[in-house]
């Protein structure tokens, strides 16, 4: 068995295209249910459509609401249903295939994902009586552990209110999520305790499980706050040779839930808790979105939950989702299944990491992916894997695709830049065009860029259900200035650094109250754009100085901003700020500007002091 698992991973080929594999899990009615609605025997809103098709690769999962008769068919992996009611029977099928790549330095991440009291934690860890995949995971691997010579540690996380904290070691500083170059996660401050035997890690792991946010909510009265994140790393003898060491690690996620507030119940600071679950697992269905879409940005940074998801979603880990669904939850189980099963089409590209790997080898692996992605017609993932995550690709996950868009901005958005606008700034900028492909309502594609830089031509859809900040095609298109409001074009004003029309240029605008109507536009568009551009570059403190800007909203912005930076005044809006913070922000930055000549100071002013004041203002411009 040693020799078999400590085989090179060449002759065993762990390195391959691996598609997330996706199955569903019911669980059994518990005693409450079913009594509440009514005295019959509950009827379970989830079933497969041919039983036969258990054993085959895929099933038929149907959903049917008792009620309306409302019906709907996904396709998944497999099916676990209320009668199979043992844990074991999942590992034994779905969990322990990926344990032997861990030992040839392959990660694998389960996760367990599906609306509140569906029965993530007790599948993930399980009760005494009934261990779950996690205690199951650490006994095989200890006892491959002890064959092999191999070595096992364990880490247990869980990220609460968008924060990661370590529940092995709590430390004040929260655990930093980093990616290397080769597009591997990395928790900087994530402490690792050695475990030797099972009793070793119940003892260590029970501690960790009770220091886990846990609440009573009307849905559940074990309700998980927190996504839980249990890591069991092995890593192989350094070798005598090469100095060499194989790692491999496991990822076991217990998922919080999705809430549906009109049921739960929750207030306070159990409603805080219940928008930040949402909000991630919004943030994870992007995800699965834009790596369905083959969009050429994948919203990873969107939040914490999807960052340590990187790697297994369309990254280099296998990946194995248990879809969890409670019988008598029909909209919840369609709202599970219908995500899982758009997760079963990402693939990710499974290959060994040693720690001293061979630039050779990389290249090799590269041409292998290359070769099996054309063969498949797939060219476009092959550039979204060399993009994203790709231990081939030296650049960041953001280069590769950065290069495909940047004539875009060249050419269509059509930004002045002043000369002093860093190279920083211009990536940045140039990352909002596609980020905002994810941000529109309707999932038809409602706007398409054709561009060519060289011979490339670059076709950028925009086609997903968020909406959130301002879509790219407004960057191009400007109203009249004529015709615009004052707050209306004090909110929209994205024209960025337009500067001030020249006197020859006006003479389209007809009377002079028209020309000085558009130049006042202008320069309200500028100072606009200068306020956001200051809001894309400012630090936390200078934020949290802005009357009306609290810490919390601070740290949205500096997390927002990361990947798709404020394009107007507009977005602030959709970050949460009412009209009125929008416009007294504004106002304050622009103070003086438009004061009226009574409300300064001084009662009078020389025409030499409007100048100045005025100029100060045009000196602004750029
Ligand atoms: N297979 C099962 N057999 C018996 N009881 C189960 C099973 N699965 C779940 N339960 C019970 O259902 C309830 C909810 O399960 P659990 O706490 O695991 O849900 P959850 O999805 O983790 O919820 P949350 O997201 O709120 O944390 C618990 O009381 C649990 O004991």
């Amino acid at each position: 068995m040693a020799s078999e698992i400590l085989a090179p991973a060449a002759s065993t080929n762990h390195s391959a295209i691996s598609k997330v594999r996706v199955v569903a899990r019911v669980r059994p009615f518990l005693p409450l249910e079913g009594s509440v609605k009514s005295y019959r025997v509950p009827v379970s809103c989830i079933s497969v459509l041919d039983q036969a098709q258990i054993s085959q690769e895929e099933v038929t999962v149907h959903l049917k609401d008792p009620e309306t008769s409302r019906n709907e068919c996904y396709q998944l992996d497999s099916f676990y249903g209320q009668e199979d009611h043992t844990v074991r029977q999942i590992f034994d099928k779905e969990v322990n295939p990926l344990i032997p790549g861990l030992f040839h330095g392959c990660n694998g991440t389960v996760f367990a994902y599906g609306a509140t009291g569906s029965g993530k934690t007790y599948t993930m860890q399980g009760t005494e009586e009934e261990p779950g995949l996690m205690p199951l995971a650490m006994s095989r691997i200890l006892s491959l552990c002890e064959e092999t010579g191999c070595r096992a540690e364990i880490s247990y996380y869980e990220v609460y209110l968008e924060r990661c904290h370590d529940l092995l070691e709590p430390k004040a500083k929260e655990i930093v999520i980093l990616d290397d170059k080769e597009g591997q996660i990395h928790l900087r401050g994530l402490s690792k305790v050695a475990v030797n035997s099972m009793s070793e890690f119940r003892e260590t792991l029970a501690i960790g499980f009770q220091r886990r946010k846990v609440a009573d909510t009307d849905l559940n009265d074990v309700s998980s706050r927190s996504h839980g994140v249990l890591v069991i790393a092995v890593s192989s003898p350094v070798c005598a040779d090469s100095g060499a060491s194989v790692t491999g690690k496991l990822n076991l996620i217990d998922l919080a839930g999705n809430e549906d507030n009109r049921r739960t119940g929750n207030e306070g600071i159990r409603l805080q808790e219940s928008a930040k679950i949402n909000q991630s697992l919004f943030a994870l269905s992007n995800v699965i979105y834009a790596l369905n879409k083959n969009l050429a940005r994948i919203p990873y940074r969107e939040s914490k939950l999807t960052r340590i998801l990187q790697d297994s979603l369309g990254g280099t880990s296998r990946a194995l989702m248990i879809a969890c669904l409670n019988p008598g939850a029909y909209q919840e189980a369609v709202h599970t299944v219908s995500l899982a099963a758009r997760s079963r089409q990402i693939s990710n590209f499974v290959l060994p990491v040693h720690k001293h790997g061979t630039p050779q080898a990389k290249v090799d692996m590269q041409s292998k992916l290359q070769t099996w992605l054309e063969s498949k017609g797939k060219t476009k993932s092959a550039q979204r894997i060399g993009g994203f995550g790709s231990p081939f690709s030296s650049k960041t996950p953001c280069s590769t695709a950065s290069k495909l868009r940047k004539p875009l901005f060249n050419s269509s958005a059509k930004v002045k830049k002043t000369a002093d606008q860093s190279a920083w700034k211009q990536e940045k900028e140039r990352s909002v065009t596609v980020a905002f492909g994810n941000l529109v309502e309707k999932e038809d594609v409602v706007n398409s860029i054709t561009t060519k830089d060289h011979d490339a031509v670059v076709k950028v859809k925009f086609n997903s259900p968020r909406k959130a900040l301002s879509p790219l095609h407004n960057n191009g298109i400007q109203k009249p200035m004529l015709e615009v409001s004052l707050t209306d074009h004090l909110l929209t004003a994205n024209t960025p650094k337009t500067p001030l029309p020249a006197n020859g240029e006006l003479k389209s605008f007809g009377t002079p109250l028209d020309k000085f109507g558009a130049q006042v536009s202008t320069l309200k568009s500028c100072v606009a754009q200068e306020y956001v551009d200051f809001l894309n570059t400012a630090s936390r403190e200078e934020l949290v100085e802005l009357k009306g800007i609290g810490v919390k909203m601070a740290e949205y912005i500096l997390d927002l901003r990361e990947t798709s930076p404020l394009k107007s005044l507009t977005d602030l809006k959709k970050l949460g700020l009412s009209y009125k913070q929008i416009h007294n922000l504004f106002s304050k930055a622009a103070r003086g500007m438009f004061d009226r000549t009574e409300d300064l100071p001084e009662t009078t002013l020389s025409t030499n002091d409007e100048e100045r004041r005025c100029n100060n203002v045009l000196g602004s411009v750029p």
